[in-house]
């Protein structure tokens, strides 16, 4: 049953209302998700059946790793549970037969009672094992969740940082989070929904069997068109999702601007709001359109099948009523094939269903096991030689290049920071400082050259040790949902209360944050995050306070320093330079576009299109021509209030 699926943008989608003109965004690249749906949607069931197996056994291992007494108790039971449907229906054809038999009515009843107690016996056990087989089940779930969860954010949390830069990585990454692992509980779950409907179907095959093999065709018969109609449901229903999701995409994108806190000031200062209502509207039109067309589309199929079903049905009681007048089947073993038919129908509809599902959330878990083995290459860790500081940090000739891109953004730069040094990087807008900054910081690895650490090349040292010894400030700093005061404690959260290094409020009050902290509503213990009860936001300004205070609470030998003051106000800045001065245990290199604050700086590295261009002190640098007096004179003039385009040079001073 191969199948063609459909146009999935809204341009080409059905369109009921044979609109297409109005305001029209870009098309939307397909989800990453996407190409899991679209193999699915081109298998045919048979194909998936052939996979099954192997499914069954991926999923079987996951369990038993996660808890084997669940995972025994889920299928045992399961079984247990169709060995009392086979006992059940044999005892009910022994019940019907003493019924069914010659003589007075009181000592026919009496006749069935052993049988039917055998049978209301079967019922009942088979019901607790039911419950006790889902109970097992229900408790699998969470387990498995925790297992994959844990195991992918552990390996998230530990490969490099250039990994995120790939792009093919990074879609790798989403692709496994924001599906695959939660399949993993599914694929579990639809495995035992399988063989409970397997085994509710070879419970009653067996059953019938024994009351009377001629049965078993009659049986098969009547199953087969339920459960080819409840595959073709189940696929029209999967492809008429897959044919609207971008469209939905859109409209969720398009919800979400609407109805958002951080959107909500543009939308009103741009007048957006007709703009995005016309094209919301225009997406649901279609849309509502679309999901008509498929409701009349399944109650068709539900009508073909329904019929299929019941001229199967009725084949089966022709054939039935054809072995009762011939003799072959007695009347009672006729009754009970029908209640066995019932039972058959029902279990295989599960398990039809579980194998359609089992097979689609198999791909997307095998997006999962693909990240992780990927991701273990990128895992950085491991032995090295121990580091507790340095003297020197080199580079020599470092370059590095990112993912995909043909010029280096840092260019075969040497350059040395000393202990007891303040070293500022400075040059335009991608010239390449942070990347420079990155790399000294040991977050990229070069991608040749190498950076030695009083001597020792990096790639030789214990990765968490020297991570230890370095703080950065960085510019696109995250505003991290916890506390005031846990947002300053996170640059160093398993330092212990009273150890070595400045205090939280000590830090707080060296970046100028500690007055702001102790105006919010619950001082320190303020949650910075508007999205929780209770919750506050801070001014950029506020925050970028914060984020100094964290890295010089970390108290690390190196302090990297990228645009700490961009947005801060001049007190602010003031007080923030005061304890960036030099000190005789740590360097400290910044990176900052006031050239006021690089004057007093040992040396300064001036970058332009990833190369240095000029290095010295400040007073050097402005002895010469060249890009840093420019840009310095450029700045000074605007607070000289000169343009040295028509009033010559700045003033030096
Ligand atoms: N993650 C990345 N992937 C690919 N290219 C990047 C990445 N980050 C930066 N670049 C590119 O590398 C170059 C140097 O960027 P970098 O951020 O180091 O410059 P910068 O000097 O710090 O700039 P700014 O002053 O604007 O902060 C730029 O051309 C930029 O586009």
């Amino acid at each position: 049953m191969a199948t063609v699926i459909g146009p999935r943008h809204p341009s080409e989608a059905d369109d009921p209302a044979g609109e297409g003109d109005g305001p029209v965004l870009p098309e939307l690249e397909d989800g990453h998700w996407m190409h899991r749906a679209t193999e699915f949607a081109h298998t045919s069931f048979g194909a998936v059946a052939r996979r099954l197996p192997a499914l069954v056994r991926e999923a079987v291992g996951l369990a038993w790793s996660t808890s084997r007494r669940d995972t025994v108790a889920s299928i045992g039971l399961n079984v247990a549970a169709g060995v009392m449907t086979t006992l059940g229906l044999l005892a009910t054809t022994g019940v019907l037969r003493q019924l069914f038999a010659a003589g007075p009515t009181p000592d026919r009843i009496r006749a069935a009672l052993p049988a039917l107690a055998v049978a209301a016996l079967a019922v009942t056990v088979r019901g607790a094992l039911t419950v006790a087989a889902g109970w097992a089940q229900a408790r699998l779930i969470p387990q498995i969740n925790y297992q994959v969860e844990l195991r992918l954010f552990e390996t998230t949390t530990a490969v490099e940082l250039a990994a995120f830069d790939d792009a093919g990585f990074a879609e790798e990454m989403d692709r496994a989070r924001d599906r695959g692992m939660a399949e993993a509980a599914s694929i579990v779950d639809h495995t035992v929904n399988l063989v409970t409907g397997v085994v509710g179907v070879l419970a009653t095959a067996a059953a019938v069997t024994v009351i009377q093999p001629v049965l078993l065709p009659c049986l098969l018969l009547a199953a087969v068109p339920e459960a080819a109609t409840a595959v073709r449901m189940a696929r029209r229903q999967y492809l008429a999702m897959l044919a609207r999701i971008t469209r939905r995409r859109r409209m969720w994108m398009l919800a979400r601007l609407m109805a958002d806190r951080h959107t909500a000031a543009e939308v009103r200062s741009y007048q957006m709001r007709d703009f995005l209502l016309t094209e919301f509207r225009r997406m649901m039109t279609v849309e509502t359109g679309a999901q008509l067309r498929l409701a009349r589309a399944q109650s068709v199929t539900r009508g073909l099948g329904m019929s299929a079903t019941g001229v199967a049905a009725f084949a089966v009681y022709a054939v039935l009523g054809g072995l009762l007048l011939s003799g072959v089947v007695a009347l009672a073993a006729a009754a009970t094939a029908l209640l066995a038919l019932q039972s058959a129908r029902s279990s295989l509809g599960v398990a039809v269903f579980a194998t359609n599902s089992l097979y689609e959330d198999a791909l997307y878990y095998q997006d999962y096991r693909d990240f992780l083995d990927r991701a273990r290459d990128r895992v950085t860790g491991g032995q090295g030689r121990p580091v507790t500081g340095f003297d020197t940090i080199e580079l020599d000739r470092v370059t590095l290049r990112y993912p995909d891109t043909d010029i280096p953004a840092v260019d075969e730069v040497s350059l040395t920071v000393r202990r007891g040094q303040v070293i500022a990087l400075v040059g335009e807008n991608g010239s390449g400082k942070t990347t420079l900054a990155k790399l000294i910081a040991g977050l990229y690895r070069p991608s040749t050259g190498v950076i030695r650490w009083d001597g020792v090349d990096t790639a030789e040292l214990d990765p968490a040790a020297t991570a230890a010894q370095v703080a950065v400030m960085t510019q696109d700093w995250w505003k991290f949902p916890f506390t005031a005061g846990q947002n300053i404690r996170i640059g160093r959260h398993d330092r212990a209360p009273g150890g070595p290094g400045p205090g939280v409020e000590d830090a707080a009050r060296a970046a100028a944050a500690h007055d702001m902290i102790v105006d919010l509503p619950f001082g320190y213990d303020t949650l910075l995050d508007r999205e929780f009860k209770d919750g506050h936001d801070l001014s950029g300004g506020q925050w970028q306070r914060l984020v100094a205070a964290r890295g010089l609470y970390r108290d690390a030998r190196l302090l990297i320093c990228d645009e700490p003051s961009a947005a801060l106000d001049a007190r602010a800045e003031h007080a923030l330079f005061q304890h960036l001065r030099r000190r005789p245990d740590r360097a400290v290199v910044l990176i900052t576009h006031r050239l006021a604050n690089v004057r007093h700086a040992d040396q300064i590295f001036v970058m332009d299109r990833g190369q240095l261009v000029q290095h010295g002190s400040h007073d050097e640098l402005m002895a010469v021509d060249g890009l840093y007096r420019e840009l310095f004179e450029l700045q000074a003039s605007g607070y000289l209030a000169r343009d040295p385009d028509h009033g010559g040079a700045a003033s030096r001073s």
